[in-house]
């Protein structure tokens, strides 16, 4: 009783009832013809155990191999999918490319050759041919360009240019460059074991994320920056969103104390308001390259004011973010009990029949990354049943599933990350750890399972596909809102993936056909028999989740961490994104869970050894996070379990500090 209570309150803002609404147009025609699924459905749902025959040796390996469906309807009193219709926006556009030559520019013999010969890159991008001239002009910049598009050696070149210039190659001592960026993990050069010791013989190019060099600022004394030539700010709209802004103060304290000449670059793909703050506090007389602005002809502003007024009528307000020209951006409108097997669908599409395809998934917690990749590796990997003997399956591929999240050690993380670099295909499940910075070729696919929080986010995750020129996709997996009209305003151009089109790809893998005695062979997508399929896959799903109560935890741990962070999106997007409007039952549904949970209880985080103790309720869980968005940005960051509400701070804290303690890396001279 005080479920289907609480299971109302949650439904319905105004305390009705909730309204059990009809699947009408989009789903219909997979309905036709269905009623047959749905009695057996439905009958094995109403809990009344069948007796139990004596089955051979023979009959039992046959009934144990063929799906028993006792999967409640996927397919009955889902909301309405509305039509999406499509609102054609002119998306912002940049030209990656220029014909000119790195030898145009007043480089050193030798860097250009390195340049030409060992990255085998020949001419600029857009943001390197206006970026490198300013910055070995000495002049400050603030630089955005799309995702992909060569910012790191835009900076890059005319930071190693100057390395080349010194006189004493070697002992350039104590920390001449810095370099601060968000994401410490991904660097190819390896970490020092006494960082102090390093600092104390001097280094040329110092790479950290703010908190780490804040703990050094505070802690090491032989830190000093008198020497600090250049300070490079990048993927500076995140450093903000993750709460490091009064880290960066102390650092530009730190280094202003010391000397007040430097060389200051900040760099985004995204600007924020956050950005344009930051770049007011570290940046002297900036020129700003702004490679969307140039290409829609917009005049250069001349000063810092003009600047701050142009910046902010472009980006901020409307935030129109450039996304690369060879990038297909869609979405697809999906009601919560389908997701699981939609996904899963996609996927097999995707990586097992088409092949040749790399994909990245996106999700909003640790916890479901891990589950789900459990979940989809279990149930979805090996090979596809052939419907006839002999006959060899239609793909033998085997999907390799991958993880990445901010719960797992950093060992593990580059791990992990140069294994998916090296691999040709694989399935990356992950969370916004991976979402910026990250620069992995021939990723085609990018699948935001859960949505991003802001466009800005929904931007860089986005900007791990189509990169340097090369083609990718994109699909945004959404309940039914009104999420076009969204996406139109902020000029984000995308097409409808019918979630039926994916559905029917099952029909490739007869791992999931409902064997029925006396049935003839059909032929095509029959839709009855692709309900069917996906039911048949949920089926699995489910058994596998239920198969142990350490399993049935896990997907309510998994479970929990969705709902807390979906308590998080900002509140210029709760309309669209509000608990208010989940059906637990349903998504319970996307989490292999046979019904909606009574009491979600919190476990430990993932890689956590924290004990299980009593969560608050969902109620309670609501109250707290209500308009809280500080806690909001917290609990969606990366480095965000999702689970934890009460005392999140301390536990935040901790957590973070122990992040930052892998964050210091040097590049070896
Ligand atoms: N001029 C060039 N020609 C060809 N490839 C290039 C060129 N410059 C950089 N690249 C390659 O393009 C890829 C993307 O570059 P990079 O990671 O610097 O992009 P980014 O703009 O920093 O992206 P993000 O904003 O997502 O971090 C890298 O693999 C890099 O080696």
């Amino acid at each position: 009783k005080q479920s289907g209570a609480l299971k109302r309150k949650l439904q319905s803002p105004r305390g009705n009832p909730p309204v059990k609404r009809k699947c009408k147009l989009s789903i219909n025609t997979l309905r036709k013809g269905a009623t047959e699924a749905d009695r057996r459905e439905e009958a094995s749902s109403s809990q009344k155990p069948a007796p139990k025959k004596q089955l051979t040796g023979k009959q039992n390996e046959s009934q144990k191999s063929r799906p028993f469906i006792k999967t409640s309807s996927l397919f009955k009193n889902n909301p309405d999918i509305p039509e999406i219709h499509r609102i054609e926006v002119q998306q912002p556009q940049e030209n990656i490319f220029t014909t000119d030559s790195f030898s145009q520019l007043d480089l050193h013999p030798h860097l250009i050759s390195t340049i030409n010969n060992v990255l085998n890159i020949c001419s600029m991008t857009s943001v390197q041919k206006q970026t490198i001239p300013v910055l070995l002009q000495g002049r400050d910049a603030l630089v955005r360009s799309q995702t992909g598009s060569g910012k790191t050696l835009a900076y890059g070149i005319p930071l190693v240019q100057s390395l080349q210039g010194m006189e004493c190659k070697v002992q350039v001592g104590p920390t001449a460059f810095l370099v601060i960026k968000k994401n410490h993990c991904w660097s190819r050069f390896s970490f020092l074991k006494s960082e102090k010791a390093r600092l104390r013989k001097g280094i040329n190019i110092l790479i950290s994320t703010p908190g780490r060099l804040v703990d050094h600022i505070k802690s090491t004394e032989c830190i000093h920056f008198r020497r600090t030539q250049w300070l490079i700010i990048d993927e500076a709209d995140r450093i903000l969103d993750l709460g490091f802004e009064k880290d960066v103060a102390v650092i530009l304290n730190a280094l202003n104390a010391e000397r007040d000449t430097r060389q200051n670059v900040l760099l985004s793909a995204t600007l924020t308001e956050g950005v344009t703050r930051l770049a007011d506090i570290s940046l002297n007389d900036p020129i700003s390259i702004s490679i969307a602005d140039e290409i829609q002809k917009l005049p250069e502003p001349a000063s810092q004011t003009d600047r701050e007024a142009s910046s902010s009528s472009n980006c901020m307000e409307q935030e129109n973010f450039a996304v690369p020209e060879t990038l297909q951006q869609y979405v697809m409108v999906v009601p919560s009990k389908l997701r699981l097997v939609t996904l899963a669908a996609f996927i097999l599409q995707k990586c097992k029949f088409e092949k040749h395809h790399k994909m990245i998934v996106f999700f909003s917690s640790c916890e479901q990354v891990e589950f789900y990749h459990e979940l989809l590796g279990k149930v979805l990997s090996g090979g596809s049943e052939s419907e006839q003997p002999g006959h060899s399956s239609l793909s033998s591929v085997n999907l390799q599933f991958l993880r990445l999240h901010g719960d797992m050690e950093q060992e593990e993380r580059t791990e992990v990350f140069q294994e998916f670099l090296k691999s040709k295909t694989g399935i990356l499940l992950c969370t916004d750890v991976a979402a910026r910075g990250l620069d992995l070729p021939q990723v085609t696919w990018i699948v935001q399972y859960n949505a991003p929080a802001s466009p800005a986010e929904y931007i860089h995750r986005i900007g791990r596909t189509a990169r340097i020129g090369c083609r990718g996709s994109s699909l945004l997996v959404l309940a039914p809102s009104r999420i076009g009209s969204l996406l139109a305003s902020h000029k984000i151009n995308v097409s409808e993936l019918k979630m039926e089109k994916v559905l029917a790809s099952l029909m490739k893998d007869d791992r999931f056909k409902l064997h029925r005695p006396g049935r003839k062979k059909s032929c095509g997508k029959n839709p009855q028999e692709v309900r069917e399929r996906a039911t048949v896959l949920q089926t699995k799903f489910e058994n596998h989740v239920h198969s142990s109560e350490e399993t049935v935890q896990w997907a309510k741990k998994a479970l929990q961490s969705f709902l807390c962070a979906y308590t998080t999106y900002p509140k210029e997007l709760k309309h669209i994104f509000h608990i208010k409007s989940l059906h637990l039952g349903h998504v319970a549904k996307s989490f292999g869970l046979r019904d909606a949970p009574q009491n979600l209880t919190a476990l430990p985080a993932a890689g956590s050894k924290r004990k299980t103790k009593p969560t608050p309720k969902r109620s309670d869980l609501l109250k707290k996070t209500h308009g809280k968005r500080r806690l909001a940005e917290i609990l969606r960051s990366e480095y965000s379990s999702g689970m934890d509400t009460a005392g999140a701070k301390v536990k935040k804290k901790k957590k973070r500090r122990k992040q930052r303690k892998a964050g210091i890396q040097q590049i070896p001279t």
